[in-house]
């Protein structure tokens, strides 16, 4: 059976926001049907993370010769770090009959709007920014100065999506999960039949 290749599905949203979460939520849900394209980064594996599956995690003198060779259709330092999606790692997913899944930040959002992948644009939005530096925090995943960072780069964030909320197909509001899984089932009902 011939079927349409699923729309790559990208989440943007600032760090603590719930992208990670959501996803996990929405994979086991609906088991098989979403693959994560897996990227390239220079930073360190956190713990339980695999190569290969999480990442794929590479010193910044392979990172640079993939992107001297145009292997990347997005590359950004983020606290940095460097990160790059390659388009054909998102073709093989597609190719497996699954809703590719990117998990970039807003320039690699961009400029995958660009290509001819169709993605479905969304950001996740925290309820309340104190919602959000309580669920950084709470995660135990940073230090101090980390989080401060992050922060910094999620106020430009949130005024960023203000200023663009065009650019999106889907605003999710992170409050409950039940809620933004079934936003994010509803969105996606016609590629999860
Ligand atoms: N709806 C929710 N209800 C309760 N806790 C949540 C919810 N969404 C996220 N969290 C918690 O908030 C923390 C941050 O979420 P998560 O790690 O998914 O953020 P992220 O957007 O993927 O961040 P990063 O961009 O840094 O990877 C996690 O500890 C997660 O368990």
């Amino acid at each position: 059976m011939t079927t349409e290749k699923k729309k790559p599905i990208v989440l943007n949203g600032p760090s603590g926001s719930g992208k990670s979460f959501l996803l996990r939520h929405l994979m086991k849900k609906y088991p098989g049907k979403f693959s994560f394209s897996i990227s390239h980064t220079t930073r360190q594996p956190r713990k339980g993370e695999k190569h290969g599956v999480h990442y794929y995690y590479v010193s910044k003198e392979k990172f640079q010769e993939l992107k001297d060779d145009n292997q990347f259709i997005e590359h950004a330092t983020v606290h940095g770090n460097m990160y790059g999606t390659s388009i054909q790692a998102v073709r093989d997913v597609q190719s497996q009959g699954k809703i590719a899944v990117l998990d970039v930040n807003i320039d690699g959002a961009l400029s995958i709007s660009k290509t001819d992948l169709k993605p479905r644009l969304m950001f996740v939005k925290p309820p309340s920014w104190e919602l959000l530096e309580k669920r950084l925090r709470g995660r135990n995943t940073e230090t101090e100065e980390q989080i401060e960072t992050r922060l910094n780069t999620a106020k430009k964030e949130m005024k960023w999506v203000e200023e663009h909320s065009d650019f999106y197909h889907h605003i999710i509001i992170n409050d409950n999960v039940d809620n933004a899984i079934q936003q994010l089932s509803d969105i996606l009902e016609e590629d999860l039949d």
